[in-house]
């Protein structure tokens, strides 16, 4: 047998003969990006006994566990043990502190990362029985993925789970500068002296103040008139008083015009003029999704627009589904592990389905296995009927920005309420007038906002900011997705003196 590939060549590049097509190799499942979103989708359908191909072009586990949640909140962790270390003055004598950032770019190398090496990760998923196929994919007509030379044709359905990239604005001369985005800032080893963030959302507002905290000098610049602006404007003013407080230099309303870079570091302007330097410059102006390098119109789905759009069950098309940053239904972890599940059981159900209820691996102990995750699930599915698959339901969506004091946030912001004709009713308390808040007697600030629809009587969003706003939230997540009467939130028993206290304080101060 001849070991060289059937063809020839023509115009100096190889074409394959017929005899020469690279054959499909038929598996159940492909998962395409294997992060948060794709690795779970991959890994729990590979453990019900499903031929599960994982393609994953970077590292397994995606942006969180190398670039995001965790090595940053790994820096915050050290951020605010320097800020809680300086509070002692004024409750428990004197303490000295030395910030060293060596210890930080240790720990995110030794513990978090591994070096940047997912070795540990890719097995996680192959004990699972899944087969790891390292190289960028793409579609490649119905039911097909290809990636260079190997071509895969899934019976039971394809999981886009490509996530999303930072989202660089045309500024004139920022792309030929070496800007930092993300990745930079997380892998950087010695900090710069000066450090200027160009866009004041989660990532920026975090990293700022860590980076504060460890003796840059830090500013920020954002376009909007206020930082954290998706949130509430009172958790932007929380946020950018701590900020302020670390000395973080905050200028909002300021369109960037152009930027350039010299042996002195960056300097940026905005069009009305304003002029800021620093040594190093950070780009987290949001994220995008390349859709178009995904081969969407091999399969007649639009690649034109910013997201992938996903039906309640995660489906694009027929036998096709997205989980995770690229459905952009929220860019968090926890958003891609909820749509990761529903995948999980859809697929299965698909499966039984389209098998009219037989074994699919021709292992009776897999399809019970299998049938247990769909009805598990199922019966977790909050908005889904008995024995369906669930559907995804984010009305209660929490999300946590980690800044010093965290900011916590469930559901509607009071503008996004009245936007939609809702008979709103709003309840505020800062958390220095609750005995908790006194005893801390810090320089924190934090708040409880609470959003009620006042014809349904029941919480259709909140706010949590404080030391624990993000532990806090939990029970504002419990009463909007459960839809907890308010009659009961107050009448329930808060425990004293505790910060979730303020959230009776705030219930007792409701009005339309
Ligand atoms: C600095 C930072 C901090 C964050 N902090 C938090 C936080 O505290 N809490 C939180 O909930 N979220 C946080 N996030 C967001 C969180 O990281 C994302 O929501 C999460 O990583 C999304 O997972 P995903 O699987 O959708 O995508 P990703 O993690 O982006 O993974 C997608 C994967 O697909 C791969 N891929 C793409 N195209 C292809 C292709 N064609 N072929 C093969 N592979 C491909 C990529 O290499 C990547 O590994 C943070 C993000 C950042 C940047
Ligand atoms: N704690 C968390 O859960 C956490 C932490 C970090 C990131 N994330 C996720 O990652 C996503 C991306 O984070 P991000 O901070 O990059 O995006 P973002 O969308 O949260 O914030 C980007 C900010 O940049 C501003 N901006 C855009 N263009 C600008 C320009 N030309 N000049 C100045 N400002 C500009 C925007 O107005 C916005 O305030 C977040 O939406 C979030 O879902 C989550």
């Amino acid at each position: 047998m001849s070991l060289l590939p059937r063809g020839r060549v023509t115009g100096g590049r190889w074409v394959r003969d017929a005899g020469g097509m690279a054959q499909p190799e038929i598996v159940d499942v492909v998962v395409l990006g294997l992060g948060v979103g794709g690795e779970e989708v991959a890994g729990r359908l590979a453990e019900a006994g499903l031929t599960v191909v994982g393609i994953e072009r970077n590292l397994v586990g995606g942006e969180c566990p190398y670039w995001g949640c965790i090595p940053s909140k790994m820096m915050i962790r050290a951020a605010n043990a320097i800020a809680e270390a300086r509070r002692v003055g004024g409750l428990a004598g004197t303490a000295q502190v030395s910030p060293d950032w060596a210890t930080v770019a240790k720990r995110i190398r030794e513990e978090a990362t591994d070096g940047w090496d997912d070795r540990v990760a890719v097995r996680r998923f192959t004990d699972k029985g899944g087969r790891f196929v390292r190289g960028g994919g793409r579609l490649d007509g119905p039911g097909r993925v290809r990636v260079g030379e190997q071509v895969f044709q899934a019976r039971h359905g394809i999981v886009l789970g490509t996530g999303t990239r930072p989202s660089v604005p045309p500024v004139d001369g920022l792309a030929d500068t070496p800007y930092w985005t993300n990745r930079e800032a997380i892998e950087v080893e010695e900090l710069p002296g000066s450090l200027l963030v160009l866009g004041g959302g989660a990532i920026g507002l975090e990293l700022a103040q860590v980076f504060a905290r460890f003796g840059v000098r830090v500013t920020v610049v954002e376009a909007l008139d206020r930082v954290l602006a998706v949130e509430e404007p009172e958790a932007s003013e929380a946020a950018a008083a701590a900020l302020r407080a670390d000395g973080v230099e905050i200028r909002t309303g300021v369109k960037a015009a152009r930027v350039e870079h010299g042996t002195e570091g960056f300097t940026l302007r905005g069009t009305e003029d304003e002029e800021f330097t620093a040594e190093r410059l950070l780009v987290v102006t949001g994220r995008r999704a390349h859709l178009d390098e995904l081969g969407l119109e091999t399969i007649g789905v639009d690649a034109g627009g910013r997201y992938l759009p996903v039906d309640d069950r995660l489906r694009v098309t027929e036998g096709v589904w997205a989980v995770g940053d690229v459905t952009g239904e929220g860019a968090f972890t926890h958003i891609a592990m909820y749509q990761a599940a529903i995948i999980v059981a859809d697929v299965l159900d698909h499966l039984r389905r389209a098998e009219g209820g037989a074994d699919p691996s021709g292992t009776a102990s897999v399809v019970g296995g299998a049938v247990g995750v769909a009805s598990s699930l199922a019966a977790t599915g909050s908005s889904g009927s008995a024995g369906s698959v669930p559907r995804a339901d984010y009305r209660a969506l929490p999300r946590v920005t980690f800044t010093d004091p965290e900011i916590g946030a469930v559901g509607l912001t009071e503008e996004q309420a009245r936007e939609r004709g809702i008979n709103v009713q709003v309840g505020f308390t800062q958390l220095a007038s609750s005995t908790r808040g006194w005893i801390n007697k810090t320089d924190e600030v934090g708040f409880i906002k609470l959003v009620a629809d006042a014809d349904q009587g029941v919480l259709i969003g909140a706010t949590s900011a404080g030391p624990a706003g993000g532990e806090v939230l939990s029970a504002l997540v419990v009463a909007v997705h459960a839809a907890v009467p308010l009659t009961q939130l107050r009448h329930m028993i808060y425990a004293y003196p505790t910060f979730h206290r303020a959230i009776s304080e705030a219930l007792g101060k409701l009005r339309s």
